[in-house]
């Protein structure tokens, strides 16, 4: 559904005024999205302002609006797949320091001594302090708090997103299981940065997302359409056909952007929906819509939960739950409604006219100062407060207690927080790598404690999600089934999608321009050298095989530096959620090179080898061409590699411009006498084999000539007394060189006659070629396992 026809259907509902400002009580008696005996929950109710008397009058009044018609984006989650996802005392630290990355950071050993740990956690921050809460089936939650106060990182680690480098301690559970891999499929979790394909259209980038993701029961004309359900309910066919767009190529507008990432995950219709700062960068109008269909989405069954930056007033009214975050610790979690209650129950009121959000972001960040409390004070106060109160009821959170009980609450938070200033509390404080279960007995040892320990048993019955953990998971599917599509699906859409995303690269005039130029330049320098059968015109020539050799190694080797470190965030995305094989991917990208491989170096080939006159037979042509390219993807590979190691395109730079140099001298031209002492490196150079080939199929078999000017001998300051001739089998000038002696006279470590050696070359290449991609596609496996 779109925006606007969200709008008019919301438009054409019934309507009730509101006169005055909504009490507690009837604060609790409004409707939440909350999924009730299966019975689809009142929603979508809408505050507006209208004239009253059509106007005349001047005056205004406030009604609420219902919508008649019911509203389904999705099909509802089936009873036995709908999820109720709980987070129990996380707790997360991160690195206090930059620590050098690079190649190595990595490989260091786990910390297994008490007094190792201890140290790695004093080089560590906390960011989470020991939150839990829970989201049902039907419920938005929402997860506020000031900038850095770690709504992100509860966020990724609920949905086993977090990077490797952030520890984490407490438990996530699913219908009171712990996380599967065949879970983080079927969870959508919609990124903070919205990472898409910038040259795909909206419509392609949903549609590969669909072909790839949805099960392999529907049909092609089921997943299209629901691309096409999907585009019509968050409101993008305007802009279906316009590609995405980046920072060089303008495309389709942010808010646009964060409803196809929204639409990206809605695709495989999921029973838990995560997502990150959905409503960021967007007016309060479509921020608004975007939250009401999040409230429908989760009336069809969904846990939804999703950090919001700064709502208006009006998309505060929307919200259903609440956890508010303050530094990493809790300071309200309960309905998002009697947030203002609980905070006033507190001593804190509710400034006349001023949106309920903006305050408690305010008593989040520390700035609301109260009697002899500065803001600070008051944040400690809070936390002290809420630690106490959640204790008790982390299921539901603050669910409109009494005065009194608050008060009582109070009071034992104010006298647990002097226990811990104390520092007698030995709570939370507990470092346990991954850690799976925090159990009660890690709570202070007195009765309040057990009896804080009973009471959330209890509420966890209350409340319902004791019934959700007793169904557990649903049924596992067979392999087969884990993912989308078959093998071979996935490497054609794959592939497919790997030739679009490169639409404005592959092939493109200034590629095609460039191997042009520099042909032609090549050409015209070395024109017709290599038809002379002279030892001069031969050393021009061996100078032309290593340019032609270097000019594509290079080529290959440095554009290949990037392809992995511009795709890894997109590769760590899309296999966390499951899409596609890892190796279904990268052979799909190793082939969608293949036409470009092959293509643009052709023409190069074509017009220096014709030009310069290289021998002219079909079988030396092809060779010629086919050890080039065979040469091209050795580079490739090697540049990959770096490229995949390194993750970062500079420091792959600076040390494959050292390794090629050095393979480069080492190659058999440029120097004739390296020590043997180093020479041995030139065995692991593949531009000393593939030089090796070039060269055996130029000169095998060959007569080269000797042709020795006298004039020049008697000139004792020539640097050589060999001069060219155009036909030197008549020129009396010349002498036939016999092909033993090639390899001496042209000074070659190789001789060009040797079969072996040829096919030697061939098969050290094939191996080099095969060895860089087995390694890639390691180091991808490891890279993506570990994070
Ligand atoms: N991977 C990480 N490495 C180092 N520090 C991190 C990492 N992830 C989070 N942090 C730190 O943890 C704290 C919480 O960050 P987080 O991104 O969760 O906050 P947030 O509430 O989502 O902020 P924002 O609203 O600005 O996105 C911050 O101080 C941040 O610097």
């Amino acid at each position: 559904m779109t925006s606007n026809s969200l709008s008019d259907e919301l438009g054409n509902g019934t309507s009730t005024e509101l006169a005055q400002p909504l009490t507690t009580s009837q604060k609790l008696l409004r409707p939440c999205t909350s999924w009730v005996n299966g019975e689809r929950p009142e929603s979508f109710r809408v505050e507006k302002i209208v004239p009253t008397d059509n106007g005349n009058s001047g005056e205004h009044k406030v009604i609420i609006e219902e919508p008649k018609v019911e509203v389904d984006l999705l099909e509802p989650i089936l009873e036995e797949n709908r999820m109720c996802v709980e987070y129990r005392h996380v707790s997360a630290y991160v690195p206090a320091k930059v620590t050098p990355g690079g190649f190595f950071s990595g490989l260091q050993l786990p910390a297994f001594t008490a007094k190792a740990k201890a140290k790695e956690k004093d080089k560590l921050r906390r960011v989470l302090w020991d939150v839990s809460g829970c989201c049902k089936p039907g419920e938005v939650l929402a997860l506020m708090g000031p900038s850095g106060s770690g709504k992100t990182s509860l966020l990724s680690i609920i949905g086993d997103r977090a990077q490797s480098h952030m520890k984490r301690e407490g438990t996530i559970t699913f219908n009171g299981s712990p996380s599967t891999k065949r879970l983080k499929r079927i969870t959508g979790f919609v990124m903070q940065d919205d990472l898409l394909h910038e040259t795909l259209t909206v419509w392609e980038v949903l549609y590969y997302a669909a072909m790839l993701r949805l099960p392999r029961t529907m049909t092609k004309e089921q997943k299209m359409e629901r691309v096409s359900v999907v585009i019509k309910a968050l409101g993008i066919e305007k802009c279906k056909d316009t590609i995405i767009g980046g920072f060089f190529r303008k495309g389709i507008s942010g808010g646009e952007r964060k409803r196809v990432s929204i639409g990206h995950e809605l695709l495989i219709n999921p029973s838990v929906l995560l997502l990150d700062e959905p409503t960021s960068g967007l007016d309060s109008t479509t921020a608004m819509h975007c939250v009401e269909i999040l409230r429908e989405l989760a009336a069809g069954g969904r846990s939804i939960i999703t950090t919001i930056h700064q709502p208006s007033s009006r998309l505060y009214q929307s919200l259903d739950k609440l956890l508010l975050l303050s530094q990493g610790h809790a300071l309200y979690y309960g309905r998002a409604q009697l947030a203002d209650d609980y905070f006033e129950k507190m001593g804190y009121h509710l400034p006349y006219r001023v949106n309920v959000a903006d305050f408690i972001l305010d008593l989040a960040s520390g700035d609301v100062s109260m009697d002899d409390r500065d803001g600070e004070s008051t944040r400690q106060h809070l936390i002290s407060c809420s630690e106490r109160y959640l204790r008790r009821r982390t299921v539901d959170g603050y669910t409109g207690s009494s005065a009194e009980d608050l008060a009582g609450e109070q009071k034992e938070a104010l006298e647990y927080s002097d226990v811990k200033l104390n520092g007698n509390s030995n709570t939370y404080n507990i470092m346990a790598g991954k850690a799976e279960h925090l159990h009660m007995d890690k709570l202070p040892a007195s009765s309040s404690a057990s009896e804080a320990a009973a009471d959330s048993v209890e509420a966890d019955l209350e409340t319902g999600v004791g019934e959700w953990r007793r169904r557990g998971l649903p049924p596992a599917q067979s392999k087969a089934q884990r993912w989308g599509a078959p093998y071979h699906q996935q490497f054609a859409i794959l592939f497919t999608r790997a030739i679009r995303v490169r639409r404005f690269q592959s092939m493109s005039r200034q590629d095609i321009l460039q191997y042009v130029i520099v042909g032609l330049l090549t050409g015209c320098f070395w024109w017709q050298r290599g038809g002379h059968d002279t030892l001069a015109a031969s050393a021009d020539t061996l100078g032309l095989l290593f340019f032609e050799l270097m000019f594509l190694t290079f080529r290959s080797m440095f554009t290949a530096l990037f392809t992995f470190p511009d795709e890894y965030k997109m590769l760590l995305k899309e296999r966390a959620s499951g899409m596609y094989r890892l190796s279904a991917f990268f052979f799909a990208r190793m082939a969608s090179d293949l036409p470009m491989d092959f293509a643009v170096p052709t023409i190069f080939i074509t017009l220096i080898y014709f030009m310069a006159h290289l021998r002219y037979t079909a079988a030396a042509f092809f060779s010629n061409f086919f050890t080039v390219i065979l040469l091209g993807l050795v580079a490739q590979g090697f540049g990959l590699l770096l490229g995949t190691l390194a993750m970062n395109p500079k420091t792959a730079q600076t040390i494959a411009s050292i390794v090629v140099l050095a393979f480069t001298l080492v190659g058999g031209y440029f120097v004739r006498g390296i020590p043997d002492w180093i020479g041995w490196l030139r065995y692991i150079s593949f531009i000393y084999y593939g030089f090796g080939m070039l060269l055996h199929i130029e000169y095998q078999g060959r007569t080269i000539y000797s042709c020795i000017d006298s004039s020049h001998t008697q000139n004792q300051f020539a640097m050589s007394v060999q001069v060219d001739s155009a036909d030197p089998a008549h020129d009396p000038r010349c002498t036939p060189i016999p092909q033993d002696a090639l390899k001496s006279t042209l000074g070659l470590q190789q001789s060009p006659n040797s079969m072996s050696w040829m096919a030697i070359d061939a098969a050290v290449l094939i191996a080099w070629l095969v060895f860089y991609r087995t390694l890639v596609y390691i180091s991808l496996r490891y890279k993506t396992a570990r994070r």
